[in-house]
């Protein structure tokens, strides 16, 4: 297999750590320098629980003209992971964006810079293939049961909610389901609130407690029966073959891709 040179930003934290681990851990993966927020020009051996010796730089553009490499993973937050996706394509680096928070208006400008530049990016709320089952499957059930409601649950770190799977859950569950406004037509919240957040009509809840990873429950209701899909991540590993399959496959595709769904074969 061909060598596919990688960039990572966000290597310190916790996803980023696992993935400096899975890409050395490739054979066909290359570590060419990680993105942080400081420490220029320092390596990452020497950085505490690293044995990795790459460059780090602060200015990514700097990062990319220097190391020239194929692609970018990037695990920081919703606000530097968009700048950082954009300067990728500008500067023909394929992202490979597990970075969850973004809009549907991100969405659509990143998407119409992979046109305008002819190449691909993957952008994943979650990398996990059980995660992404439990999305396909919700999406099966709203054909039969139309009253769902979501509630993810995860480590109170997050920085975003609802959390990235949630939503894209909600948006697949959407696709087949028309819009409809679920429990009682005069409800009343007496905190705000206490309904969760509304997707079309689909309630979505966040849970935010050490403790947790990631963990989602899918909560359907019919007459007489509740049907439950949940997915639990217990640790980042969890994560990891979804982002090789992510880097495998961005070289592949000359557009933006959203979800991993739509690689899985
Ligand atoms: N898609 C998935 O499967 C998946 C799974 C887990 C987490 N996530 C998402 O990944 C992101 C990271 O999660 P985490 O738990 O690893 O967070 P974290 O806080 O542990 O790590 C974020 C890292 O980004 C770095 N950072 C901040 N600003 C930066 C900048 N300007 N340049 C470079 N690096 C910068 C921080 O120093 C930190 O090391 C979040 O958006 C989270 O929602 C996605
Ligand atoms: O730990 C996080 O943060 C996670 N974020 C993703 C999301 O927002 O869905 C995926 C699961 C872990």
């Amino acid at each position: 297999m061909e060598e596919i040179k990688i960039v990572i930003a966000g290597a310190r934290g916790r996803m980023g750590s696992e993935a400096v681990k899975l890409v050395g851990d490739t054979a066909h993966f290359s570590l060419v320098a990680v993105v942080d927020h400081k420490h220029e020009g320092k390596s990452l051996k020497e950085l505490e629980g690293f044995d990795v010796d790459v460059p780090i730089y602060t200015d990514i553009e700097k990062c990319f003209v220097e190391t020239k490499p194929d692609v970018l993973i990037d695990l920081t937050t919703p606000e530097i992971g968009k700048i950082h996706t954009k300067k990728a394509l500008l500067n023909g680096v394929r992202p490979v964006v597990g970075t969850t928070g973004f809009s549907e208006e991100d969405l659509k400008e990143l998407q119409q810079l992979t046109e305008e530049k002819g190449i691909g990016a993957i952008i994943a709320p979650n990398f996990a293939l059980g995660a992404i089952l439990m999305m396909k499957f919700s999406q099966m059930a709203a054909r039969y049961f139309q009253d769902v409601e979501i509630i993810e649950q995860h480590h109170d770190q997050k920085l975003d909610a609802p959390s990235g799977t949630g939503l894209k859950t909600a948006e697949m569950i959407a696709t087949v389901r028309d819009e409809k406004q679920q429990g009682h037509p005069n409800e009343k919240e007496l905190l705000t609130g206490a309904r969760g957040a509304n997707y079309n009509g689909i309630r979505l809840h966040s849970v935010r407690l050490p403790g947790l990873i990631a963990h989602q429950e899918v909560l359907f209701g019919g007459d007489g029966q509740t049907l439950k899909i949940r997915h639990d991540s217990y640790n980042r590993a969890s994560f990891m073959s979804g982002v090789k399959l992510a880097v495998e496959n961005v070289m592949k595709v000359d557009l933006l891709v959203y979800g991993l769904e739509n690689i899985l074969e």
